[in-house]
């Protein structure tokens, strides 16, 4: 028998998650049946919707998530022991899965081949966050060399790999991101054009100066009033691609301050505004992990992890999220 513990959230959010919303249990897992695997995980990803889709599910529920596991016990001639998967089984210590009973919900997939690198990109640059990054900017932004791309959030799991796949595209970069320290790295480490701290700054005036050209596509983390910003001084044909809205996830939607209409910039420039789900080019994520492996062995695309160790202390991973604490990519090593 195997004991484990998972985290359950037994109440709804309301405003920033507290510690409380979540019980951690622990239980023993029953033996195996044909078709099963015992799966250890490794490593849990921690993420923005978490927190915005919380009210998908009756509570009480398991913490969804995706999270990077290695088959220790197997019941399927297909999983052998030390097989290692991604899938959406979330906070927990152990899991078992029946891989004779497809559940699509649990997203279970091999990880792609990581050739030396570890597997802990399966929930970042060569996971989820690398295929947003890729598909969403080269998709819906289709950035041509020379014309000048801003992104938000840009020292995030998500923005720090948009910023570089642009700069590799030949763009001009420019990011806004909340503290000095990540400013530094975009800028000095990630190559970046300019980055700005968007806590400290005159957005408005800022982004004028770093985009004397104006600004061709937009690929958007946050929402709000920054976006509306950006939208605002876009050039004529610009692209939008609408990825998040961080900065409303802790935020009662009723009570959110009226947004900056956009609309005069979106009809006279003849913008285009395109919102995604990663989800959408499913079966073309081989060909992103392909090149993003590439540039990453190249040297082109530096990948920064945020590892948090310990099960005891995803929460506090997770929360770190929404006060700026991760840079690049905020992981939880088990
Ligand atoms: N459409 C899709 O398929 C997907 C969309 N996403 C979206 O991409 C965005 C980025 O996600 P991801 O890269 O994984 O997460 P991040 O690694 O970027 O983590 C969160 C970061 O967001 C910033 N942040 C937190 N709260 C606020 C706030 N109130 N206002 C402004 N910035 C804030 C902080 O950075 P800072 O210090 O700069 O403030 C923080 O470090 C999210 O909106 C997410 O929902 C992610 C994956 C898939
Ligand atoms: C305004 C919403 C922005 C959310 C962006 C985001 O972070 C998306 C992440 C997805 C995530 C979505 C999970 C469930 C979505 C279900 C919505 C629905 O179908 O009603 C996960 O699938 C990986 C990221 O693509």
């Amino acid at each position: 028998m195997v004991k484990t513990r998972k985290y359950i959230v037994k109440r709804y959010f309301e405003g920033i998650p507290k510690r409380d919303d979540f019980e951690i249990v622990e239980y023993e897992l029953p033996s195996l049946q044909d078709g099963d695997i015992l799966l250890k995980t490794e490593w849990i990803s921690v993420d923005p919707y978490l927190r915005l889709f919380n009210k998908m599910h009756p509570v009480p529920f398991d913490q969804f998530s995706p999270q990077i596991a290695t088959v220790e016990e197997s019941k399927h001639p297909k999983y052998p022991v030390g097989t290692k998967l991604l899938s959406n089984k979330g906070w927990c210590e152990y899991s078992i899965l029946n891989m004779n009973i497809r559940d699509q919900s649990l997203g279970v997939h091999r990880l792609p081949d990581m050739n030396g690198l570890s597997s802990s990109l399966g929930v970042g640059v060569m996971g989820p966050s690398g295929v947003t990054a890729y598909f969403g900017l080269l998709e819906i932004c289709k950035p041509v060399a020379g014309e000048t791309v801003v992104v938000t959030v840009a020292a995030g799991a998500v923005g720090s790999i948009v910023g570089q796949i642009a700069k590799i595209k030949g763009c001009r970069v420019v990011g806004f991101t909340g503290s000095d320290e990540k400013v530094n790295w975009l800028e000095k480490e990630l190559g970046f054009d300019k980055a700005f701290n968007y806590k400290t700054v005159d957005i408005e005036k800022s982004l004028k100066e770093a985009t004397p050209k104006g600004i061709d596509c937009y690929f958007d983390n946050v929402g709000g009033q920054i976006s509306s910003i950006i939208i605002s001084q876009m050039n004529d044909f610009g692209r939008v691609s609408i990825c998040g809205c961080i900065s409303a996830y802790n935020e009662d939607f009723a009570k959110l301050p009226k947004a900056t209409i956009v609309q005069v910039a979106v009809v006279t420039k003849q913008l285009k505004i395109e919102g995604f789900l990663c989800h959408r080019w499913e079966n073309r994520f081989s060909e992103a992990y392909k090149e993003l492996h590439q540039w990453i062995v190249s040297g082109k695309l530096k990948v920064r992890e945020h590892v948090t160790e310990g099960f005891d202390n995803i929460f506090d991973a997770f929360l770190g999220l929404f006060s700026g604490e991760n840079v690049g990519k905020a992981v939880v090593k088990l």
